[in-house]
């Protein structure tokens, strides 16, 4: 048996956030970057990989069914190879993360996890990390290196400045990116093991590190940004118009 029938792929792309921090508007996966749907192509991103065979998308609960007319409409950009499938997301990403684990089929043993938000991840990035899992490590975050220098406050509410409590070294700090990859049984065990209460686990990663088992960072990409706010929507547009003008994509 090959090892892509041995190790199967998958990616759930968690996409039912309404993109608060965006401001107001569709949520946030829907929303045009140079005029396609940023859902569509965070989808197509996880697709450029050979190794991934499955797309498990995470609509918003209440637009299950525009989804999946939309991932239809655009299906001729897609790989044949690969299918995609639409579930209803949750409250919270850590919510919406484990209702995509449950609708993997039984074959698939390695799991990406990739946030809509980030919709410019590079193909070789996509590939590090999953090969980096069928190599053996459990949970595989994309990371760079840090450009500020972090500060741990004292949070407060009245309006206050917040007093500094420490200064982690920089040098030790990376900021993680998706796709996180996964051995599928760690990922649902951590899923079924950490607590969904409040806002959540901020990324798979971090749940697997509480059961007590090893991450291990392969390098991210700066094109693996995250869409929060409305600059990062300049950016991201900017991104696809340089590639646009070097390779026709
Ligand atoms: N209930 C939720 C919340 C978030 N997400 C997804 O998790 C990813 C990362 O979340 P984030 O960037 O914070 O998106 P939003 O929650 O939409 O943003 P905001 O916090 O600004 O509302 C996004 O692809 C988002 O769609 C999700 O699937 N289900
Ligand atoms: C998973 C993540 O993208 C890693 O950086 C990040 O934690 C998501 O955070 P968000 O607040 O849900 O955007």
């Amino acid at each position: 048996m090959t090892d892509e029938a041995r190790l199967r792929t998958a990616a759930v792309i968690p996409a039912a956030g309404r993109g608060v921090r965006l401001g107001p508007g569709a949520p946030k996966a829907l929303r045009a970057l140079n005029g396609t749907p940023m859902l569509i192509h965070a989808v197509r991103a996880m697709a450029a990989s050979r190794a991934v065979s499955l797309v498990v998308v995470v609509a918003p609960a209440d637009g299950a069914a525009e989804v999946r007319a939309l991932l239809d409409e655009y299906e001729h950009a897609m790989p044949e190879r690969t299918e995609v499938v639409v579930v209803p997301g949750g409250e919270t990403r850590q919510q919406s993360v484990k209702l995509g684990l449950d609708a993997l089929p039984e074959d698939v043993s390695v799991v990406l996890v990739h946030d809509a938000a980030r919709p410019l991840v590079p193909v070789d990035t996509v590939d590090a990390v999953v090969e980096a899992v069928r190599d053996g490590a459990p949970a595989v975050v994309p990371a760079l290196p840090l450009a500020d220098t972090v500060k741990q406050v004292e949070p407060r509410t009245d309006g206050q400045p917040e007093p500094v409590v420490a200064t982690p070294e920089r040098a030790l700090l990376r900021a993680v990116q998706t796709p996180q990859g996964f051995d599928r049984a760690i990922l649902v065990r951590a899923h079924e093991t950490v607590p969904a209460s409040g806002e959540g686990a901020t990324d798979c990663a971090g749940m697997v590190e509480r059961l007590g088992e090893p991450v291990v960072v392969v390098p991210g990409h700066e094109e693996a940004f995250k869409v929060t706010r409305p600059l990062d929507l300049v950016l991201a547009e900017a991104v696809l118009a340089r590639r646009r003008a070097n390779d026709g994509f």
